[in-house]
């Protein structure tokens, strides 16, 4: 279960107020300490997960063509500021020998790989080699598009822009048209 130390947590939410030139003990920060160690336990749940494991779940169905789940809502924070980037994961698959896993489980998948510290390119990479090592499949493609806020409201500034990433394994790296396919299926 969970590997958050609340304590902790609270006793260094209790410091940034102060360090910051806040009163911790007025009534409205009370329990911001405990409230922000609940929602790290939240957001950072995927810490303690293996995405692989949900692809345990294998239907033995003889579809050998494309699979594509797009616009998954996913949510993570970016390692460097620990502040939120967001947006949709496109996971797009061509199943070989049958193995053809829950499409629920690409999105528990996603889920896994997003609730902790990240960065878009590891999330991306990630995803395609989970689902390449255990479902050996013909060929995946993940895109994901998302906003950083450490681009939007600090640093550079820069609100509306959009980080997109993709990874491209086995028949999805040797085919221009397999790839295009994907792409435009996730444009519609
Ligand atoms: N490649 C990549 N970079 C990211 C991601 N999330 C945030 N970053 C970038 O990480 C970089 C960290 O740069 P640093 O120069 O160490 O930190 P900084 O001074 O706060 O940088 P600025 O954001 O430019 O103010 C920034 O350019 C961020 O835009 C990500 O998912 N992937
Ligand atoms: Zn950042």
């Amino acid at each position: 279960m969970s590997e958050v130390n609340h304590a902790k947590i609270e006793e260094a939410v209790t410091m940034i107020l102060e360090a910051i030139g806040e009163d911790p003990s007025r009534e409205g920060l009370l329990d911001t300490p405990k409230r922000v160690a609940r929602m790290y336990e939240e957001v950072f749940q995927g810490i303690s997960q293996d995405p692989k494991e949900h692809f345990k779940t294998v239907f033995g169905e003889d579809h050998e063509e494309l699979v594509l789940v797009k616009d998954i809502p996913f949510y993570s924070m970016c390692e460097h500021h620990l502040v939120p980037f967001f947006g949709k994961v496109h996971i797009g698959y061509i199943p070989k020998g049958g193995k053809v896993t829950g499409l629920s489980k690409l999105a528990r998948a996603v889920e896994a790989v997003t609730r902790r510290p990240q960065l878009q390119e590891r999330i991306t990479s990630t995803i395609a080699d989970s689902i390449v090592d255990t479902l050996t499949p013909r060929g995946v493609i993940v895109v994901i598009e998302a906003e950083h806020m450490c681009m939007t409201m600090r640093g550079v500034r820069k609100p509306g822009s959009k980080t997109v990433t993709s990874a491209v394994r086995g028949a999805f790296e040797r085919s221009d048209a397999a790839r295009a396919e994907v792409l435009s299926l996730i444009k519609e």
